[in-house]
């Protein structure tokens, strides 16, 4: 099955609450939270207080994607805030293993993310200890940047590792994903599918959601 969730880096801020309800109503899985600190990214953008206002404004989990130094030093605020989705960067982490522990004890699904050139093998020792691993196909800190063709290949790689150890953990891809990108993710074993701009900034939005996602699906049939 595939799942899509927005990003809502690109929806219009001054009415975020309606922009979230309207891509739940579309059919959206997940709520993507893009958290950026201006250090590991250069740009920033949102923190708990954003996840904490949209907790009660929906009833889909709220993935957020920690693009930060130090994380461990705001997971608990994340948690309590109302995240079911922590992910983290493998290369902001010095201690994963410790990181991602924090993220369960918080009862909340832990996932590790790697950047465009991070290689699968600095996460193949985690993989028992997540929920979700993944694939940033842009560099992160900005929405509506081109899709990352290079990355598919360590998709595959990873969704054969996983198949092979018999493991339960879904592989989300995040940046450039439209309804032409989706196609060779979803190939390579992808479940989760980030989009931003390819649903915000339409007219349509549920039009746009439905077609990424019937696309991503067509791969399955
Ligand atoms: O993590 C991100 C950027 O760092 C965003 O989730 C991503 O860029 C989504 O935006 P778009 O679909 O417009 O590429
Ligand atoms: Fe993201």
């Amino acid at each position: 099955m595939i799942k899509i969730a927005p990003s809502i880096l690109a929806a219009d801020f001054s009415k975020l609450a309606e922009e979230v309800k309207e891509v739940e109503a579309a059919g959206a899985e997940l709520i993507h939270i893009d958290v950026m600190d201006g250090h590991f990214v250069p740009n920033i953008t949102m923190g708990p207080i954003v996840v904490e206002a949209l907790r009660p404004v929906t009833n889909l989990p709220l993935d957020v994607h920690l693009m930060i130094e130090n994380p461990d030093a705001y997971i608990e605020q994340f948690a309590k805030a109302g995240a079911d989705y922590i992910t983290v960067h493998v290369e902001a982490c010095r201690h994963l293993h410790r990181t991602i522990q924090l993220i369960r004890s918080f009862g909340v699904k832990p996932g590790v993310v790697l950047n465009p050139h991070t290689p699968i093998e600095h996460i193949l020792h985690i993989l028992e200890d997540v929920d979700l691993v993944l694939f940033m196909t842009v560099n992160p800190g900005f929405g509506g940047q081109k899709f990352i063709h290079s990355v598919v290949p360590k998709v595959k790689q990873l969704s054969d590792v996983i198949k092979e150890k018999g493991l339960n953990i879904e592989i989300e891809i995040d940046g450039g994903i439209n309804e032409e990108t989706i196609i060779p993710c979803a190939e390579a074993g992808a479940t989760i599918f980030v989009a931003g701009s390819a649903i915000f900034n339409t007219e349509n939005r549920e039009e746009a959601l439905q077609r990424i996602k019937a696309a991503g699906e067509s791969v399955l049939k």
